[in-house]
């Protein structure tokens, strides 16, 4: 059977499956949200950036107000880059904007400095065009903030995204308080396996993001995934989510469509034989430098990922 949750080690349990609300236009999340929750999704990944968290907290009061109970879902939000220098008042916009008085994970969005007095609240911008960085920012900053917020009762589990191992070597070196969990791009295309290494090492636990590939799920066309969908009479889709889970891994498919969001949740119980076939696809392709990267935003910043050296 496979895995409906995982544990934190905050202690907390965290659902296998979890709704996607990227790039997901207000009036179709707020749907998506409602319907997730209730056909049986327990997770909702968002963020202060997405621009829609009015729309996805529309969404929980729906299906709270239609008996499901706060305690039974798990909700998720980010700091964005431009609050990374005051993470309790991005936490208090997100809290206003989904209308909740806490979050189940609070994450740090993406390791760098967008400047809090630049131009806009989310992309500020020099007047050349490009992304109004502060160089020199030390990210450990944004974690002792995190580390404060969880006394607030405010949030129960924080962790970070799109930390590469040597980002996350450098918290785990300094930490008084783990990341719960390192939220990463991770699909066929882009293991990220040096990462996902190191976390599982120290117990902090793998949220997979654009498991599909993001926008038309381009990662669906893999010959082994089709083979595995024909094998298992189902979706490309539902492998690819599927491996995901039986790798021990949070996925996070976003979709607005109400009959993709309900077949998104169908997990397959895939073969020891056949977890190990992608997990063998997915290496040779990073063995041939074939990876591909969907999510990277114009930061301008080395990372440390692997395929962006
Ligand atoms: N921490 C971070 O920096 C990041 C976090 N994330 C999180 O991960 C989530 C998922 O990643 P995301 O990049 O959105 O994309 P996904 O990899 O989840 O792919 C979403 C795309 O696949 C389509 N799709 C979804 N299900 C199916 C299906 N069953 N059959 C066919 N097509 C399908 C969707 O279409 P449609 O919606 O039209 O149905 C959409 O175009 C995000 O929404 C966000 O919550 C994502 C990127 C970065
Ligand atoms: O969470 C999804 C992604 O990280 C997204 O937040 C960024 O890609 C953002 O749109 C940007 O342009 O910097």
């Amino acid at each position: 059977m496979a895995a409906t949750s995982f544990k934190l080690n905050s202690g907390y349990d965290i659902p296998s499956v979890g709704l996607g609300t990227w790039q997901g236009e207000a009036t179709a999340v707020k749907a998506a949200v409602a319907h997730a929750l209730k056909s049986g999704y327990k997770l909702v990944d968002g963020a202060y950036c997405y621009g829609n968290e009015e729309a996805v907290g529309a969404g929980i009061k729906e299906a709270l107000d239609s008996g499901i109970k706060r305690e039974d879902i798990f909700v998720v939000t980010k700091i964005w880059a431009t609050y990374n220098t005051r993470v309790a008042e991005g936490l208090d916009k997100s809290l206003k904007s989904l209308g909740l008085d806490y979050v189940d994970l609070l994450l740090i969005h993406w390791p760098l400095l967008l400047n809090p007095e630049g131009n806009d609240d989310k992309f500020p911008k020099k007047p050349d065009g490009s992304r109004d960085v502060i160089h020199g920012w030390d990210h450990l900053e944004a974690w002792k903030q995190m580390e404060a917020v969880v006394k607030s009762g405010k949030v129960r589990s924080i962790g970070v995204c799109n930390y590469s191992k040597s980002y996350l070597q450098k918290i785990i070196d300094n930490a008084t308080i783990l990341p719960a969990v390192n939220q990463i791009e991770r699909h066929p295309w882009l293991p990220q396996s040096d990462i996902t290494e190191l976390a599982k090492s120290k117990g902090i636990h793998i949220m997979a993001y654009s498991p599909l590939g993001s926008t038309g799920s381009p990662v669906a066309e893999a010959e082994p995934v089709v083979k595995l969908a024909e094998k298992y009479k189902v979706t490309p889709q539902t492998i690819l989510i599927s491996w995901q889970v039986a790798s021990g891994h949070t996925v996070l498919p976003k979709s607005v469509t109400p009959s993709r969001i309900t077949a998104n949740r169908e997990i397959v119980n895939l073969s020891a034989e056949d977890t190990k076939s992608l997990d063998d696809y997915s290496a040779d392709i990073v063995a041939k430098k074939e990876w591909k990267r969907f999510v990277y935003p114009p930061f301008g910043i080395n990372f440390g990922f692997p395929d962006k050296q």
